[in-house]
């Protein structure tokens, strides 16, 4: 559906060229919701204005069904837009028009009838539930409303893309939640593509199927969302992990472990219906190791129950190591370090 094909960034500035985005490669499935997260500065921005070329990569190229962007003609980009809506941080909505002129700019661009331009507004306002508004201005809107109004504009002319700049970050948790259930219902309902850039990990893990992590205009890591918040492999992405699932291990557990060097310590990560296996009690009746459970949370992935068990084993090493491989035959399994990190 898309596919980004070693784009480099470089921009001119007074002190000399800057890389914003070096070699970045990966590619967006259709109907998927895919996340690009990185601390700001990392690139994001620029990434996602290079999707649509309204950023024109310094080499490389990106393909949005498997057309070029890069040989088209000005007249073919603007069409290749149409098929790919915005919306923004700040909604980039035009003050002076109302919320309905906001919706139908777009559609009086594209030329349409008078007559079908107030019949699609009407339908897009419904959708997004702001039938009520069509003649306020967007100054008497709260944020989510607005975002709401951008959301209706950029699906005015139907994309079969959805980009999102930091959708929700000038939004309040609640709103933050509002506005997500809506990008889920449009690609559940219309199977538009979405791409989310975003630095909140809490959005990644709302809504997404995959994520990048960006570093320093670089993608560090890339993978499925139960991957990488099972298995986060930089330390950027172990921080971002970090920000929204509050699993460390506290000091003071931490201090007894490293004094008692004793017993090897686990975390094992349960996923939709393996949520509810009792594999403690079994591996209880099974094994003669004891099992000390350390920390235990279960929290939601992707609507579906993802559960993270930190455990030490006390047992022979031979015992130990057939535990393990009892363990990885049903969930996920790490080894976790006594240090704090
Ligand atoms: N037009 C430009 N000219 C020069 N440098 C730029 C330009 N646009 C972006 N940059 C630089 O490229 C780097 C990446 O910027 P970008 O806005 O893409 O990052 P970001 O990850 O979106 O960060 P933020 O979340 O703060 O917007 C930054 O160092 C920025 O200063």
């Amino acid at each position: 559906m898309i596919r980004v094909q070693n784009v480099t960034k470089v921009f001119e500035t007074k002190d000399g060229p800057f890389t914003a985005l070096k070699d970045v490669s990966f590619e967006v499935k259709k109907g998927e919701i895919y996340g690009v997260i990185g601390f700001s500065g990392a690139g994001k921005s620029t990434l996602v204005r290079c999707l649509n070329f309204l950023e024109k990569p310094s080499s490389g190229d990106i393909f949005i069904e498997g057309r070029s962007l890069k040989d088209q003609s000005a007249v073919d980009l603007r069409k290749e837009r149409h098929r790919i809506g915005m919306i923004f941080q700040h909604f980039n909505l035009f003050q002076s028009r109302t919320v309905a002129g906001n919706i139908a700019y777009p559609l009086k661009l594209a030329k349409w009838p008078k007559e079908k331009i107030s019949e699609r507004v009407k339908e897009l306002l419904a959708f997004v539930g702001l039938e009520d508004k069509a003649k306020h201005y967007p100054d008497e809107l709260s944020g989510g409303q607005k975002q709401r109004v951008g959301i209706a504009r950029a699906l005015a002319t139907s994309p079969s893309i959805l980009l999102c700049d930091e959708a929700t970050s000038a939004l309040d948790p609640q709103t933050t939640e509002s506005i997500l259930n809506l990008l889920k219902r449009i690609n559940a309902e219309y199977g538009i593509t979405i791409v989310m850039i975003t630095h909140e990990m809490g959005v990644i893990r709302e809504i997404c199927d995959k994520v990048a992590v960006m570093e320093n205009g670089k993608i560090v890591e890339e993978g499925s969302v139960f991957e990488i918040f099972s298995n986060p492999q930089t330390s950027t992405t172990k921080n971002f992990v970090k920000s929204v699932m509050n699993d460390q291990l506290p000091a003071s557990v931490l201090d007894k472990l490293n004094d008692s060097k004793e017993g090897r310590v686990c975390r094992l990560i349960f996923k939709g219906d393996s949520t509810g296996t009792p594999i403690l009690s079994e591996t209880a009746k099974k094994f003669n190791a004891h099992i000390n459970v350390l920390f235990g949370q279960i929290t939601e992935l992707q609507g579906k129950p993802f559960g993270n068990l930190i455990v030490q084993i006390i047992g022979s090493k031979k015992e130990t190591e057939e535990i393990l491989d009892y363990w990885k035959n049903r969930v996920f399994v790490s080894e976790v370090e006594k240090r704090a990190s």
